[in-house]
C-alpha cells in the first residue's frame, strides 16, 4: 500500500529519473535479530527483532522502536520509508529508519522487557549510534525503554557522549521537554494551520469543533487534551479494549477519564458514557477524526461510513489508499502522517541537538519552534495541493493532501541524490 501511495505522488514528479524512483523507495539495510531472553519463570524464549534504515540522504537514519505482536519486517520496512519522507518534509537533518520486536508487552513483565530491550541493543551494536540511526519511542515503548536502550549503548561506548544515541528519554537522562506531547502538539497545529489556510471545507475553527480519537496512549491521549485546551469537544474515545462516545452528544470528562484508564486499563465503562464498536467510533457524525492508534484502520470496507470532515492521521498509515480515494471522493480531508504525526520526531531532533551541545531548552522554547516549523510545513503542503493541475483526475493524477505532501517531500529527497551524485 506504502508503493500505491509512493507512485500517486512520483507521478507528478516527472523529471525524476526513473532508475532513482527505486532508490528513493527501497530501504538501504535491514537488520533481523534474534533476541533470546530468560523469562521470570526460568524458561528461554526467544523474539524476532528488526531495525530498517531506509535512508541516511539528510543525516543519522531517525525513527522509533514499537513492540507488538504484529511487528514483522514488511511492516517496519514501510515504517522506515515513511519516516525517510517526513523527516525530509520537515526538513530535519536526518534520514529514516524503523524498529521493532514481535512480541505483546502486555504479557511481559517489565523485567522482562527490560531484558528483551537490553539483548535487542546489544545484538544491534553499532548498527545504531548518534551520527548512524537514532531510534525512539512507537507504539508500547516510552521514555522507560529509552532509558534502557541508552544506557546498553553507554556500556558498549564508554567515555563518549552517548545521549544523542536515543530520543524520546526521560527528562532526567537528558530527555527534552515537551518531547512526549509532541507528536499530539503537531497534530493539533497541524490542523489549526489547516483549517486557518480555509483547507477544510465547513470548519473554520477549532473552537468548539466535535473530535473522535481513536486510541488512548501517548499520540491519543495526550490529542485529547490538546484539542479540548484549543475549545473543541472530544465526544468519543477508544483503545484496545473498545470505543465510548459520551452520553446525550456532551463531551467526556477527561480528568475522569484519565482517572477510569488508569485504574481500570481501558476507556470502557467511564460513568456518563456508554461503550460502542470501533467501527462505530469511526463512523461517528464530528469534525475531526484522529485515528491515533495502529495502521490499516480506515480501509474499503468502512471508509464510506466515516462522517468527519477532516481526519488527522496522528496514526502511521491509518487509512489504505483505496479508503484515501473514498474519502476523497466524498469530500472528507485528510492530514497525511508524514505531516501531521511529525512533531514527534521534530521534538526528537531538538532532544539531538540539546544532547549534541549539552544543553537544554525551556518547554515553552521547544513548543515555540515546534509550531513554527509544523506551520511551515502545512503551508508549503498546501502550497503544493493548491499548485496541482485542475484537471488531476482527467491526468490520472492523485490531487490530495497526501500526495502533495509526498510530493514536498520526494523533490527534496530526488534533488539531493542528484547533487550528492550518488551513481560513482
Ligand atoms: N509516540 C510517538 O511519538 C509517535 C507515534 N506515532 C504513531 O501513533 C500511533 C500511536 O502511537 P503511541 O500513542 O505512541 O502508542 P501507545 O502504545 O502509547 O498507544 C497505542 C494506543 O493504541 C491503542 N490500541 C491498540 N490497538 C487498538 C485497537 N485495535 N483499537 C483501538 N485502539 C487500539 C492502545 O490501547 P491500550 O491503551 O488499550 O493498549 C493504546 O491506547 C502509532 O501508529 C505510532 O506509530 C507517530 C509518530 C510519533
Ligand atoms: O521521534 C522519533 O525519532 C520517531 C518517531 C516515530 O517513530 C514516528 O514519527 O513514527
Amino acid at each position: 500500500m506504502l508503493t500505491e501511495q509512493f507512485h500517486r505522488a512520483r507521478a507528478h514528479l516527472t523529471e525524476v529519473p526513473p532508475g532513482l524512483v527505486d532508490y528513493l523507495r527501497l530501504p538501504r539495510r535491514t537488520i533481523n535479530v534474534s533476541v533470546p531472553v530468560e523469562m521470570d519463570d526460568g524458561q528461554i524464549r526467544h523474539f524476532e527483532g528488526y531495525r530498517v534504515l531506509h535512508s541516511r540522504m539528510f543525516g543519522p537514519g531517525k525513527g522509533g522502536i514499537r513492540y507488538h505482536p504484529a511487528v514483522s519486517l514488511g511492516e517496519v520496512k514501510v515504517l522506515a520509508a515513511l519516516m525517510s519522507w517526513k523527516c525530509a518534509l520537515l526538513h530535519l537533518p536526518f534520514g529514516g529508519a524503523k524498529g521493532g520486536v514481535a512480541c505483546d508487552p502486555k504479557e511481559l513483565s517489565e523485567g522482562e522487557l527490560r531484558r528483551i530491550t537490553r539483548r535487542f541493543i546489544s545484538e544491534l551494536g553499532d548498527n545504531i549510534g548518534p551520527y548512524t540511526d537514532v531510534p525512539a519511542p512507537d507504539v508500547y515503548t516510552g521514555p522507560q525503554t529509552m532509558a534502557w536502550i541508552f544506557d546498553t549503548y553507554d556500556q558498549l561506548h564508554p567515555g563518549e557522549n552517548n545521549l544523542p544515541v536515543v530520543t524520546g528519554k526521560p527528562l532526567e537522562l537528558g530527555g527534552s521537554a515537551g518531547r512526549t506531547e509532541a507528536t499530539s502538539r503537531g497534530c493539533v497545529y497541524t490542523a489549526e494551520r489547516l483549517i486557518a489556510l480555509g483547507g477544510v471545507p465547513g470548519l473554520d475553527s477549532l473552537q468548539g469543533a466535535r473530535v473522535v480519537i481513536q486510541g488512548f496512549g501517548n499520540v491519543g491521549r495526550i490529542a485529547a487534551r490538546l484539542f479540548q485546551e484549543m475549545g473543541a469537544q472530544v465526544c468519543a474515545v477508544s483503545d484496545s479494549g473498545g470505543a465510548i462516545l459520551a452520553e446525550n452528544g456532551a463531551a467526556l470528562d477527561l480528568d475522569l477519564l484519565d482517572t477510569h484508564k488508569d485504574t481500570h486499563g481501558t476507556v470502557v465503562g467511564l460513568p456518563g458514557s456508554r461503550t460502542i464498536t470501533n467501527d462505530d467510533l469511526l463512523a461517528l457524525e464530528c469534525d475531526i477524526l484522529v485515528p491515533a492508534a495502529l495502521g490499516g484502520q480506515i480501509h474499503s470496507g468502512n471508509a464510506e461510513r466515516v462522517a468527519a470532515r477532516l481526519v488527522v492521521e496522528g496514526a502511521n498509515r491509518p487509512i489504505t489508499p483505496e479508503a484515501d480515494d473514498v474519502l476523497a471522493a466524498r469530500g472528507i480531508v485528510v492530514l497525511p502522517d508524514i505531516l501531521a504525526n511529525a512533531g514527534g520526531v521534530t521534538v526528537s531532533y531538538y532532544e539531538w541537538v540539546q544532547n549534541i551541545e549539552h544543553h537544554s531548552w525551556t518547554l515553552e522554547e521547544v513548543n515555540n519552534r515546534l509550531r513554527t516549523r509544523m506551520f511551515d510545513a502545512t503551508d508549503r503542503v498546501v502550497a503544493r495541493w493548491r499548485g496541482f493541475p485542475q484537471d488531476c483526475a482527467e491526468q490520472g493524477l492523485c490531487g490530495d493532501l497526501r500526495t502533495a505532501a509526498l510530493v514536498e517531500s520526494l523533490d527534496r529527497l530526488a534533488k539531493a541524490t542528484l547533487q550528492r551524485g550518488i551513481w560513482p
